[in-house]
């Protein structure tokens, strides 16, 4: 990671400063909605239940009372920020907020909800586009992700760290616990390229397409194997960290297809996970793809549409990418044991 903290970069200041006007009031926005789950999260029990089922949510995955209370944190204050409609994870239908609004807001508020009774570091994802004119409709969020206007995620960790870009680099700002507010602590971040970490949760391994095992597989075997060298597995399952994780240190993350009924285009929303987190890496020099395409080129069709989603140092997602151009793209049965990866 590159660029160095300045002490005095006030955000509100850096935003106004920096970023085109419209975008600087809603990213404002949002990073003030954030303290208020920041500081809900810091005072986890003493905050009350956070991870207490609250309502049934889509996909049979229960609401938590976090989830609740995050949503409503962010979608409050972008009724006053210039937003003319908002796509939450939260709710099945769009919701219109200001008439007036430009931009549209996806978001998922809390990402990495499993993670909330573990103490784990969890986190925000948002995408920011150009509204359209005229009543609110659906079709207006369905844009591909290279149009968007903005992107973020922050992250709830040992510190709340806020990773943004409006299309001129990746800049990071850093909550103070002390004033509240948010200071801009590195410009211009930049993935490394040399890391040997990668991401995936493995134990869906067996339900893996032939591309994505034959990449593990390469990856698992280390200096005996085709890469002549070892490679070291993170997976938080908070989507946000390995993001932030990412951008700092560099490596790849991959949330693939796989044969679970459900899991046909992975687990993440294109909207309001794959789009922001594609745009926030390539303005870090990363890169992020479904397998065969670029996911900022995917025109979505559904507002809380999934796709797989690959993103990180531009050279391993590349390589990543030749996988799949060059294997057999199916998903199998349970070879992969048979194979050896896990019973060597
Ligand atoms: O438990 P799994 O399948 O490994 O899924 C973990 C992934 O699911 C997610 O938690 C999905 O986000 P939500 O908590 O918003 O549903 C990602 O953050 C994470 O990478
Ligand atoms: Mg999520
Ligand atoms: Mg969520």
């Amino acid at each position: 990671m590159t660029g160095a903290a300045t002490p005095n970069d006030d955000l509100t200041a850096y935003l106004a400063a920096n970023a085109p006007a419209d975008v600087a009031r809603v990213l404002a926005g949002l990073a003030e909605a954030s303290t208020r789950v920041a500081d809900r999260i810091r005072r986890g029990a003493l905050a009350g239940p956070l991870d207490a089922d609250v309502g049934p949510a889509h996909d049979g995955v229960a609401q938590k009372a976090l989830d609740v209370f995050a949503d409503e944190a962010f979608i409050g204050r972008l009724a006053g920020a210039g937003v003319r409609g908002v796509v939450s994870e939260e709710r099945h239908d769009p919701l219109a907020l200001d008439p007036r609004g430009t931009l549209l807001v996806a978001i998922d508020p809390l990402d990495g909800s499993s993670n909330i009774d573990a103490n784990i570091s969890i986190g925000t994802v948002f995408s920011v586009l150009d509204a359209s004119p005229g009543p609110l409709e659906t079709a207006h969020f369905l844009q591909p992700g290279k149009k968007q206007r903005a992107a973020g995620i922050v992250v709830y960790g040992p510190h709340a760290a806020f990773a943004f870009t409006f299309g001129q680099g990746t800049t990071i700002a850093t909550l103070d616990p002390e004033t509240g507010s948010w200071r801009v602590t590195a410009r211009r971040v930049t993935i490394p390229e040399d890391s040997n970490e990668f991401a995936i949760n493995a134990s869906n391994a067996r339900r893996w397409s032939a591309p994505v095992r034959a990449y593990v597989e390469d990856l698992v075997a280390g200096d005996q194997g085709p890469r002549g060298r070892n490679f070291n597995m993170r997976w938080v399952a908070s989507m946000v960290a390995d993001v932030y994780r990412i951008l700092v240190r560099g490596g790849v993350y991959l949330y693939p297809e796989d044969s679970r009924e459900g899991y046909e285009n992975g687990r993440l929303r294109l909207l309001y996970e794959a789009n922001p987190v594609a745009f926030l890496v390539e303005q870090a020099g990363g890169a992020a793809i479904d397998g065969f395409h670029r996911i900022l080129d995917i025109e979505p069709k559904a507002v809380h549409e999934r796709t797989p989603l690959i993103f990180g140092s531009r050279a391993k997602v590349e390589r990543i990418a030749r996988y799949y151009e060059g294997g057999v793209f199916e998903i199998q049965p349970p070879l992969f044991a048979a194979r050896g990866l896990l019973r060597r």
